[in-house]
């Protein structure tokens, strides 16, 4: 055994799924990458072993996405959990809540606009969300570093903006919020075992 190798008796106690939170995203975590964000799904396997999880943890699994909430509701389907959508900006914090909190601040209608009117010319498809917009080059990754140039412009017009650059996907978002800290708000919020916080 070399120096790097754990022993059983210096192996880190087992921390029991109790006492554990999880917080997941959904493309590409949950639900397979597709070419259309509207066909993504969630495959049976992983909706038996989220609902698994959810039992074991005491509903301590929450989804942590980009998508819009509705959006991941939709995707989820009979399968209701907590969720943050719009990389932060929208938090239902528990499966009893009806609605996520209303959002006051949106991106200006004018950058929408020129995010639509981009999308068009150059073949490649914009998202709308909550507090986001979003352009995927998955079917036209040429136009990919195009994309990324005009969100780090449009981003650079306007403190209240940032930039977000994914998977064949670049987007312009609210400044302010993010999934950090979305997940802080659930770590502070029941149905979290407190000896997680
Ligand atoms: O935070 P996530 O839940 O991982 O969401 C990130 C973005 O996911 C979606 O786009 C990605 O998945 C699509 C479907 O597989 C794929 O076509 C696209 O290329 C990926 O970027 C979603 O459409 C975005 O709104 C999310 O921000």
């Amino acid at each position: 055994m070399d120096s790097t190798t754990l022993s059983h008796s210096n192996l880190p106690p087992v921390i029991p799924l109790e006492r554990h939170a999880f917080f997941l995203d959904l493309d590409g975590t949950l639900a397979p990458i597709v070419d259309n964000p509207e066909d993504a799904c969630l495959p049976e396997a992983t909706r038996h072993l989220l609902t698994q999880l959810v039992a074991q943890t005491n509903g301590a699994v929450a989804v942590i996405s980009g998508r819009a909430l509705a959006d991941v509701d939709r995707i989820l389907g009979a399968l209701r959990l907590p969720v943050s959508g719009s990389h932060g900006l929208e938090l239902r914090l528990s499966t009893a809540a009806d609605h996520a909190p209303k959002q006051s601040a949106g991106i200006p209608a004018p950058v929408i606009d020129r995010v639509e009117e981009f999308a068009v010319l150059h073949g490649v498809t914009s998202e709308r969300k909550p507090g986001a917009i979003a352009l995927h080059y998955r079917k036209a990754p040429d136009q990919g570093e195009a994309c990324r140039a005009f969100v780090d412009t449009l981003v650079g017009e306007d403190a209240s903006l940032r930039g977000l650059h994914g998977k064949m996907v670049s987007e312009v978002a609210l400044k302010g919020v993010d999934k950090g800290g979305a997940v802080t708000r659930f770590m502070a919020s029941p149905p979290l075992p407190s000896d997680c916080r």
